[in-house]
């Protein structure tokens, strides 16, 4: 445990959409230099989380601190890519205008083109190794340009806390490794805090320090070592778990099939 103060802090967390308890008592805490896998299968509440922490949507109870302050407050701090980003082939937008927009897209105007712009765009650029189709456009690039144009949109204003929904979700298997080394390789190197939502947390067994397991509102949260326990996890789900370890992969399974939805399970493990 670092003595660094935490960049978000949750303590807990609830809430309510639509008269309905979505999440439930959530805390945990990230620090500088920390990559966090949110893992939870499909209406575990995963968006929801992150919404909370962008300050989109309002909590029942308790609290969300990003760098000791309420969400709203620090939003230059937090870089966000959001799930499916789509971009039309005709867009008259290359990649270095996308990425420009991140410094003032929220503002109406054309933005303007200076020095300081120019060498932060060509910064976030390089970050995520983008340079080669920094002029073609969004439109034309494949999903794991994209995705690494739009990683570059949200590192423009240099963002001490970096969240990413779902970003491996629509990427093949070398787009995918080769995101999670990026995200290694932006926590080495900026000591940036990185959280990361999927279903499967094995591709980002590399990098994951920290884990977020997200069970039908209600998370089991600390270090991977921890949370991805038998027991940790049965409490979780409700239902007795195994944990399998095979050639670096982790499998979670249910001890009794006929009393689990095994079918959940397994799109969590990533089967
Ligand atoms: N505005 C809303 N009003 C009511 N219920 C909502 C609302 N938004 C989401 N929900 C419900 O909250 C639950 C959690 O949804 P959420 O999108 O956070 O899950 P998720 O883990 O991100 O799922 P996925 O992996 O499918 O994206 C779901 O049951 C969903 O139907």
């Amino acid at each position: 445990m670092t003595n660094q103060r935490a960049i978000l802090a949750v303590a807990d967390l609830s809430v309510d959409l639509g008269g309905r308890s979505i999440l439930r008592d959530v805390s945990f805490d990230l620090h500088p230099g920390q990559l966090c896998a949110l893992i939870g299968e499909n209406g575990a509440g995963k968006t929801t989380l992150l919404r909370t922490l962008l300050g989109l949507i309002s909590q029942r109870t308790g609290t969300v601190m990003i760098d000791g302050e309420a969400p709203r407050k620090h939003r230059a701090l937090v870089g966000y890519v959001p799930q499916k980003i789509t971009f039309d082939p005709d867009l008259p937008l290359r990649t270095r205008d996308l990425v420009r927009l991140g410094l003032d897209g929220h503002r109406l105007g054309l933005p303007l083109w200076n020095t300081r712009t120019h060498a932060a765009v060509d910064a976030a650029l390089q970050a995520v190794g983008a340079e080669d189709f920094a002029d073609r456009r969004v439109g034309e690039l494949s999903g794991g340009q994209q995705q690494r144009a739009v990683i570059a949109h949200a590192l423009v204003r240099k963002p001490r806390l970096l969240i990413l929904d779902e970003p491996l979700a629509n990427l093949d298997f070398g787009s995918a490794n080769a995101l999670v080394d990026l995200l290694g390789k932006l926590i080495a190197q900026q000591q940036m805090t990185v959280l990361v939502t999927a279903h499967d947390m094995n591709p980002l067994i590399p990098v994951m320090d920290r884990l977020v397991y997200l069970v039908d509102g209600r998370a089991a949260t600390g270090k991977v070592a921890e949370v991805v326990q038998p027991e940790v996890l049965s409490k979780l789900y409700g239902y007795p778990v195994s944990v399998l370890r095979h050639g670096g992969r982790i499998l979670v399974l249910p001890d009794a099939p006929e009393n689990a939805d095994v079918a959940n399970l397994n799109r969590c493990a990533g089967h």
